[in-house]
């Protein structure tokens, strides 16, 4: 290993191994629409430290349990820093938001209204009730549907519980005068955020930015969002202004829950902080949740529904589990799920396959570091690609196959909140998700009620090979095709 010695320590300036790069693009054209699954072979070839260019940035991609570890935990101090992007600046507020924020200051104070104001454990437990109505609502309608498009309605059921934790109802349409549905507008800006723009990597060709119009497309959903919420914190300053002024704590405690709005709202006025939050932090904070919430969650029902449909026996064990645990009753609520380990290890089993942002959100040091022995230049956008770890054979047996068995038993303490490197779906450290009990609260819930109330299985001739497993390329990784499946509902006994 090459090593120049200053100060009498030696320093290890060599970079990890590298695919032969092309001039101008780098590595670009090995990515292709699946860059964790394109980076897992090219891993396998190159080790779990590469070191690779998109354009003019050069990047590193760790794909080992071990690797993920020395970046998120031994230097995570130094790796807490986020790569800038304009897409991401101009839809997030110019970065003064939580998710995209740089490491400092600003994203410290944010971070911390987030973990203990937003989704604290109590926090979570305030929207119990919206949870168990948005479930309920949605067996319903599986009850009236029979053939169910399950794709659609965990993505409508998602958005509705973020919507109403965070914004107090559900919003079909954006704004008083109607426009675009929520939902499709949604969809066009995770879909922008996660795509690939052309001009952070290869500069002199931003103006191909301009002439495909997606500079157009970013403003006008920045706009239309921005409308949007707007109208949302205007609306919700009248209601505390009301409130305020109401007579008696009695009239008071008739009001409604708090939504995450109210309570960015009363700390912005009650100055309690120590520090301004401004209204540009207000929007950019609930947009996150938005933008970080609803789509991640959503993926995770869709590929356990899918992996349980192929798999009869496993879709009984966990319906045999949740009819037990439900004591027969129509309903699994809230306290019944500590119970149900087999569920927890089918959401584990879950994640550790489709981690829904299989290459994590990247992240960069700010200072150089050496990783794994070797040289990593400060500013290099690091990616960890946590899905080539959870299907990595060293780890894993039999890594391709759904066995959520592998979970319970000592398996069971092997958890995915950022303690086991080899299971990081919500990333690790100082800048892992800190929605982690807010998504997996609504996921047990509904996918425990759906095994309990109803029996599944394909649509008509369907055989469990025909079931397409194709994946959406992008941020969050969904089924291409929408996962449709025919529901029994379960006799009750009288
Ligand atoms: C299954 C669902 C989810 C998955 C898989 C997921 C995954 C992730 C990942 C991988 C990161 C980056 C972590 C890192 O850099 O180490 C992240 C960050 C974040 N997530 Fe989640 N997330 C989910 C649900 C949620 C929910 C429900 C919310 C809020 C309601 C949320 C809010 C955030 C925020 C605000 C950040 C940025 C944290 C920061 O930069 O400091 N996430 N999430």
């Amino acid at each position: 290993t090459p090593t120049t010695t200053t100060n009498n320590k030696k320093r290890i300036t060599k970079l990890p191994p590298s695919p032969p790069k092309l001039p101008v693009l780098g590595n670009l054209h090995q990515l292709g629409l699946y860059a964790h699954r394109s980076l897992q072979t090219l891993a396998r070839r190159h080790g779990p430290l590469m070191h690779l260019r998109f354009g003019t940035v050069p990047v590193v991609v760790a794909s080992s349990a071990a690797a993920a570890r020395e970046i998120m935990k031994t230097h995570d101090h130094n790796f807490s820093g986020r790569v800038e992007s304009a897409v991401a600046a101009k839809l997030l507020y110019d970065y003064e938001d939580i998710s995209t924020a740089p490491y400092g200051e600003g994203w410290r104070q944010r971070r911390g209204v987030c973990v203990v104001h937003l989704l604290s454990n109590r926090r979570v437990q305030s929207f119990r009730r919206v949870r168990e109505e948005e479930t309920a609502i949605l067996m319903k309608r599986m009850r009236d549907q029979r053939v169910v498009d399950l794709s659609e309605s965990f993505a409508t059921l998602t958005n509705d519980v973020v919507c109403r934790a965070a914004l107090g109802r559900k919003y079909s349409e954006l704004g008083s005068n109607g426009g675009r549905k929520f939902n499709e507008l949604l969809l066009e800006f995770m879909e922008l955020l996660g795509s690939f723009n052309v001009g952070d990597f290869i500069p002199w060709l931003r103006w191909i930015n301009i002439f495909t119009g997606f500079s157009v497309r970013v403003d006008t959903i920045a706009k239309e969002f921005d409308d949007f919420l707007e109208e949302v914190v205007d609306e919700h300053t009248r209601k505390l202004e009301n409130r305020a002024s109401r007579e008696t704590e009695e009239d008071r405690e008739e009001e409604e829950e708090e939504d995450l709005v109210d309570i960015l709202l009363n700390l912005q006025r009650d100055k309690s902080l120590g520090f301004p939050l401004t209204r540009k932090n207000v929007k950019g904070i609930i947009l996150d949740m938005f933008a970080a919430g609803t789509d991640t969650s959503y993926t995770v029902l869709e590929w356990a529904m899918t992996e349980l449909l192929r798999h009869p026996k496993t879709m009984e064990r966990l319906r045999d589990e949740a009819r037990r645990v439900g004591k027969g009753e129509a309903e699994i609520n809230e306290d019944d799920l500590d119970e149900m380990l087999y569920l927890k290890a089918v959401m584990k089993e879950t994640l550790r396959m489709y981690p829904p942002i299989p290459l994590l959100v990247p992240r960069k040091p700010s200072r150089s570091v050496e990783i794994e022995g070797y040289h990593v230049p400060a500013g290099t956008m690091t990616m960890v690609n946590a899905w080539a770890i959870g299907r990595d054979p060293g780890i894993w047996e039999q890594p391709e196959e759904f066995k959520p068995e592998r979970f319970l038993n000592d398996g069971c303490k092997v958890d995915f909140r950022g303690q086991d490197f080899e299971l990081i779906p919500f990333g690790a450290g100082r800048r892992g998700c800190p929605g982690i009990s807010f998504a997996m609260a609504t996921n047990e819930l509904v996918l425990a009620n759906m095994v309990n109330g109803f029996d599944w299985s394909l649509p008509e001739g369907m055989r469990v090979e025909e079931l397409d497993m194709g994946e959406c390329p992008g941020l969050t990784i969904h089924k291409k095709v929408k996962l449709v499946a025919v529901c029994t509902p379960r006799q009750l006994h009288a």
